[in-house]
């Protein structure tokens, strides 16, 4: 079961750029990998062309040839919660359709990285029944979580965890995503890690979103861990 997911504590705290960044760096090892992104919302228009930010980072930034037909389950153009995106569009979300494709992808790659929509209990659906964290579970998959470094993210990734871990699904480890260097961050992710004492990354906020190219994550104990799974099951 090396494949896994990437979530976040919230909207914008850096899962793409995560699932992006671990994508290559397994690359790199000869690992095969996909990410997939089963809901996105939010069509960006850059005057020439529409495209949604999650599917185009990682085909951009890719060092194996993907299979765009099967990146993402639904995208939706409203940036916004995907049940809300959906909704507008007059769509449902079909849960067991996403879980399906997940695994037809597990069965021709090394890794799936499945990157989650917001936070964990983002809505998949209008009347409340459904969130991600019920897919999560339902796919049986462990996490990866991404978090803040900034002013707020105590709160928010000790919330996050909890409710991974009295649903008893595996946190591989935490990425604390965007440092700027401060003593404070510091001592945020220290705090947090008094309370999980879980493998971890840290990631600076880099200048420009190009830089990701030549960012290579080695001698973190998060990306020793995955890359321990994965030798360990081949
Ligand atoms: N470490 C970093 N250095 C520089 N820029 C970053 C970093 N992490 C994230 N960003 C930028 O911050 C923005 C938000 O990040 P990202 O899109 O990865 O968030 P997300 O959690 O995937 O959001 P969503 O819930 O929409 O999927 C993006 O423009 C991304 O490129
Ligand atoms: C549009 C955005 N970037 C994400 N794709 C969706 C985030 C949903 C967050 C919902 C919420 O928690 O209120
Ligand atoms: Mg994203």
């Amino acid at each position: 079961m090396q494949h896994f997911w990437v979530v976040g504590t919230d909207t914008d705290v850096g899962k793409t750029f995560v699932t992006t960044l671990l994508m290559r760096n397994l690359q790199k090892q000869g690992v095969r990998v996909t990410p997939y992104k089963p809901v996105q919302t939010g069509e960006v228009y850059d005057g020439e062309q529409a495209y949604y930010f999650d599917t185009a980072m990682y085909e951009k930034y890719s060092l194996q040839l993907l299979d765009r037909e099967n990146l993402n389950g639904y995208s939706f153009k409203e940036a916004a919660s995907p049940h809300f995106a959906a909704q507008l569009e007059g769509q449902q979300i079909d849960t067991q359709q996403l879980l399906k494709q997940m695994q037809l992808l597990q069965q021709t790659w090394d890794v799936v990285i499945c990157e989650g929509a917001g936070g964990l209990f983002v809505p998949l659906d209008a009347c409340g029944e459904t969130t991600l964290l019920d897919v999560i579970v339902e796919s049986k998959l462990p996490v990866v979580v991404v978090t803040r470094t900034a002013l707020g993210t105590i709160n928010h990734t000790l919330l996050t965890l909890e409710a991974l871990t009295t649903r008893e699904i595996e946190v591989l480890g935490l990425v604390f995503n965007g440092d700027m260097g401060s003593r404070m961050e510091q001592d945020n992710i220290q705090t947090i890690l008094q309370y999980y004492t879980l493998p971890f990354m840290t990631i600076p906020k880099l200048e420009e979103l190009s830089d990701i190219s030549e960012y290579t994550i080695t001698g973190t104990s998060l990306f020793e861990r995955l890359i321990r799974r994965e030798t360990s099951i081949n």
